[in-house]
């Protein structure tokens, strides 16, 4: 237990609100205490019925018994009314956690740090979703953290009860008591260790486990005879994953602890037993002091609380790293921004802008290949440009950029000549609508869909049917069964599938909504992909109509789609070949003419969709 842990707990604590916390406090102390509280009530049972004349019996023992009766029902009320209280406190602190880690993961300006391996293993570590019996929430670390200070509290207590008959006594039993203490707890670390260590072979097996029972794989199982062989490759992998734990599970610490607890219990018990049979003390007391030691042992026993606290723990460091590598202030602004640095945002003027990328160059994070070479090309205000090229060329990446989802590794992205980051990730982003080749298909209504295009707005719905139209989507949404309330995922009551064509209507309309709503570049990557090519032909045209407004930037792989774009720019491992008109690139008879060829072959030949050649060709 480092200190760093219970700094963090003690911070996450304040989120269970501080009513529930000292309830909780009061509660668990109370029930630590009842056991001092026991033996103070019995011994003054014992005391009187000792002395108490045969008919005097009821009114000597009255009044103790009402006290032993309320501590004991103290401790069980308090027991009782703990575990709804406890469940409520780990529930707000875990899930004012969730909220912080979503934030963070949700709210950091670039993917690229979120995408590296390291800090997916944060995640996982930090998400506080228990996969196995060792890892624990940071709930259930604070409350864990709580009772273990109850527990001393409570021993503190049965100690002053011991301390009473002699001083001697509370070194006696609680040293010993605490050593046992720590003891176990290192024992279940080793354990919770060692158990960790194994989880990859038990995994294993499990898959192996899953595999046998799966329908799917039945009939494979079957007929290559493979039952025996997966049932002894589970046993293999479970004698694995737990003979290191038993290994370490010896009787000589059994010994180590009953000594522990035994010897000095017996000694206690032989000098206070001896003084009662002696007349030096009374049983009353001899009990009393009996039930105190007693009950501190038991109190430092067997407890998974130190588990809790340490997982816990790991869990807070694990999202106290990924905080430092994902928070937006861990991100230097020189690397955000090379000639922006420590200067505020600068206004974006609320007009097309003239895009440029100079010297572009990049390399994913993490990787040694160069994506993109040094590109240099410029965005007209209101043009509509063309993004062609073989698989892997690099038009994603330069999208990506664009959208500054990743920084250049060299040159930059400006808007109207000043880098695209001095504006600031937010204010950017509001101003380009873009719609990835996979994009998220959100489990909401088909307006919630539409809306998040612009999910800072207040919705605009005559906007939203002006998008739908002009994306094609009307027809699709006037046969969803409760219109633009319909949700999109057939989970949900009364919800519907959509088509891979359908969600890619759907998301356009989100763009062109964005569009409307003062987008001024509109970044489409293989949008219509799932079209047929009739569909995306007059997808196209409409778009083609709203150049002007704003920047289009269009990447497709269909060529006759492309050909009435203002600019065709080609690009091929990672760096621009060609750029011109269609009929200008097909003029100079390089790889867009002939890319061209092989398709127009395709449509001559019947392989693609049909559709009437002087239409689209
Ligand atoms: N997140 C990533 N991490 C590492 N490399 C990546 C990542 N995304 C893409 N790449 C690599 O970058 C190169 C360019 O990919 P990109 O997606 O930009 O190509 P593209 O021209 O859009 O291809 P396609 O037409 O298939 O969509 C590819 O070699 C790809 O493997």
């Amino acid at each position: 237990m480092t200190y760093q842990t219970l700094r963090g707990l003690t911070r996450c604590a304040r989120d269970a609100g501080g009513r529930l916390l000292t309830g909780l406090g009061i509660l668990i102390l109370l029930q630590n205490l009842a056991p001092a509280g026991l033996a103070l009530a019995t011994a003054l049972l014992i005391g009187r019925v000792q002395h108490a004349v045969p008919s005097d019996l009821v009114a000597a023992t009255t009044v103790p018994l009402i006290v032993f009766a309320l501590v004991l029902g103290i401790g069980h009320a308090a027991d009782a009314a703990l575990e709804p209280l406890v469940y409520l406190g780990a529930f707000r602190i875990d899930g004012a956690y969730r909220a912080r880690i979503t934030e963070l993961a949700a709210t950091s300006p670039t993917v690229d740090r979120l995408e590296d391996p390291e800090s997916q293993r944060l995640v996982r570590a930090a998400r506080a979703d228990p996969v196995n019996w060792t890892e624990r929430t940071p709930g259930t670390g604070v409350m864990a953290l709580i009772h273990i200070a109850a527990v001393f509290a409570g021993a503190v207590a049965s100690c002053a009860v011991l301390a009473g008959f002699a001083w001697w006594l509370v070194p006696l039993i609680f040293l010993p008591a605490l050593a046992q203490w720590c003891i176990l707890a290192r024992r279940h670390q080793s354990f919770m260790h060692n158990w960790r260590a194994s989880r990859r072979e038990m995994q294993r097996g499990n898959v192996w486990e899953r595999t046998a029972a799966d329908p799917g794989t039945s009939k494979d199982i079957r007929v290559y005879g493979l039952g025996d062989w997966i049932a002894d490759s589970i046993q293999t992998h479970i004698r694995t994953a737990f003979e290191p734990i038993w290994a370490k599970l010896t009787a000589k610490d059994e010994w180590q602890v009953f000594l522990l607890v035994g010897l000095p219990f017996s000694v206690a018990l032989a000098v206070v037993g001896h003084d009662a049979a002696t007349g030096r003390t009374t049983v009353a007391v001899e009990s009393a002091v009996l039930a105190a030691g007693w009950s501190i042992f038991q109190s430092l026993g067997w407890t998974d609380t130190t588990i809790s606290v340490t997982s816990a723990g790991e869990c807070l460091a694990a999202y106290e790293e990924l905080r430092q590598v994902l928070e937006p202030a861990a991100v230097p602004a020189a690397v955000l921004a090379p000639d922006a640095a420590a200067a505020a945002p600068r206004e974006l003027p609320d007009r097309v802008p003239l895009i440029a990328f100079e010297g572009l160059g990049f390399r994913y994070p993490g990787t040694e290949r160069t994506v993109l070479h040094s590109v240099d090309l410029e965005i007209k205000p209101g043009e509509l440009l063309a993004l062609v090229g073989l698989n892997g060329a690099g038009k994603s990446t330069l999208i990506k950029l664009l959208s500054m989802l990743y920084t250049p590794t060299s040159g930059r992205i400006t808007a109207d000549g000043l880098d695209i980051a001095s504006y600031g990730h937010e204010a950017w982003r509001s101003r380009i609508s873009v719609v990835f080749q996979d994009f998220v298909k959100y489990e909401l209504s088909a307006a919630q869909n539409v809306l998040l295009g612009r999910g800072n707005l207040a919705p605009d719905f005559e906007e939203l049917e002006l998008a739908a139209e002009e994306a094609g989507f009307g027809e699709v949404l006037s046969r969803l069964p409760a219109g633009w309330d319909t949700p999109l995922a057939r989970t949900r009551t009364g919800g519907v599938d959509l088509s891979g064509g359908q969600w890619q209507q759907v998301v356009l309309t989100r763009a062109l909504y964005a569009l409307r709503k003062g987008a001024k570049l509109l970044v489409l990557d293989e949008p219509t992909a799932h079209l047929d090519v009739r569909t995306e032909f007059e997808v196209f045209q409409r778009l083609a109509e709203r150049r002007g407004e704003a920047s289009i930037v269009l990447i497709s792989h269909r060529l006759s789609t492309v050909r009435y774009a203002d600019r065709i720019v080609l690009l091929d491992g990672g760096r621009i070949t060609d750029s011109g008109t269609h009929e200008e690139l097909l003029a100079r008879g390089g790889e867009y003419a002939r890319m061209f060829a092989i398709q127009a072959e395709r449509f001559q030949a019947g392989y693609d969709d049909h559709i009437e050649e002087g239409e689209l060709l």
